[in-house]
């Protein structure tokens, strides 16, 4: 096979290497403006959840230029059967490990079900306390018209805000895990929301469960970049939760997922060998002893 020149490989990177948000070479942290200029420049980037120092670690030195700190850290990470229950004590003291364990990753943290429905002021409250005991560059929210003041009113503070409209799971109560913006009503209700997000100075806006035809129509119509989860593969951005996509997430994962590696199975299979080798007594051996 000849070798692809920069020109035909499916997304080109600048010739020095050096802004591109994955592959580039910059090692300061990842801003608001970055994400920005990627938009202007038609290049698609990958975001992942983490929810410890460790793990967003490892996807800091693998390149992953985005990174957030998901409240999906209640079903995957604390053992909640939803995002509900989550607080936001838990998610500053998530994001703050997040924060420690990287150094150029831009850190997204998610605002939990009851910190900023109440309104902006509550919003802006709840999202100060991401910014000043977590350190995180920008903060998340659900809704799109109905969120579109806490949004105006945390832009105006300085702190950069991402939108999530489509599927919202902090109403699963309300509207369950469903496909969202079937239908003409539906599909229009989902682009005046997307509008309302961009019109309220969100940086992005995440795309979830929305049909892939409608998430490339709103992904064409704005000027702030797509962050699609089940959304197809239009959007300027695919996110996924690092405990799905690596086989880590207990019991079911939603079918928009491709796993990349088996970690349930490696951590168990090590951790029977640990147990094996203990019960056996061929662990420690000499070589891991002291004298
Ligand atoms: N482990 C995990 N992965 C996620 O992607 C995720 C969470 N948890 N928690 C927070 C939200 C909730 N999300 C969900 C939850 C359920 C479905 C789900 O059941 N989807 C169905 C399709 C439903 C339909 O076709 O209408 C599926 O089979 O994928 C999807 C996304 C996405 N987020
Ligand atoms: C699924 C993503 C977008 C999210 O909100 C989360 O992980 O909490
Ligand atoms: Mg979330």
């Amino acid at each position: 096979m000849t070798q692809l020149s920069a020109a035909q490989t499916p997304q080109a990177k600048p010739s020095d290497g050096s802004k591109a948000l994955y592959g580039g070479k910059g090692t300061r942290r990842i801003t608001v403006r970055d994400i920005a200029l990627a938009k202007e420049r038609g290049e698609k980037w990958p975001m992942l959840t983490a929810y410890d120092a460790m793990t967003a670690s490892v996807f800091d030195e693998a390149g992953i230029p985005v990174m957030l700190v998901g409240d999906s850290a209640g079903n995957c990470h604390l053992g909640y059967e939803t995002t509900v229950p989550v607080t936001l004590d838990e998610m500053t003291m998530l994001s703050a490990a997040v924060v420690r364990g990287t150094s150029r990753a831009l850190i997204v943290g998610d605002l939990p079900f009851g910190s900023y429905q109440e309104g902006p002021v509550q919003a802006l409250r709840s999202a100060t306390r991401l910014v000043k005991e977590a350190g995180v560059g920008a903060v998340k929210l659900e809704g799109g018209e109905r969120s579109h003041d806490q949004i105006r009113l945390l832009v105006e503070s300085g702190i950069p805000v991402m939108a999530h409209i489509g599927l919202t799971p902090q109403s699963v109560n309300a509207m369950g895990y469903r496909v969202q913006g079937r239908g003409e009503e539906a599909a229009q209700q989902l682009l005046r929301d997307a509008k309302a997000v961009q019109d309220a100075g969100a940086f992005a806006v995440v795309l979830e469960l929305v049909p892939a035809e409608l998430a490339a129509e709103v992904t064409r119509v704005l000027h702030i970049p797509t962050v699609g989860i089940g959304a197809g593969p239009e959007t300027d951005a695919q996110v996924l939760v690092w405990t799905d996509m690596m086989g880590l997430t207990g019991g079911r994962v939603p079918k928009f997922v491709k796993q990349y590696a088996d970690l349930r199975r490696a951590m168990g299979d090590a951790a029977k060998a640990f147990a094996d080798d203990v019960v056996g007594g061929t662990f420690p051996l000499d070589e891991h002893s002291v004298h």
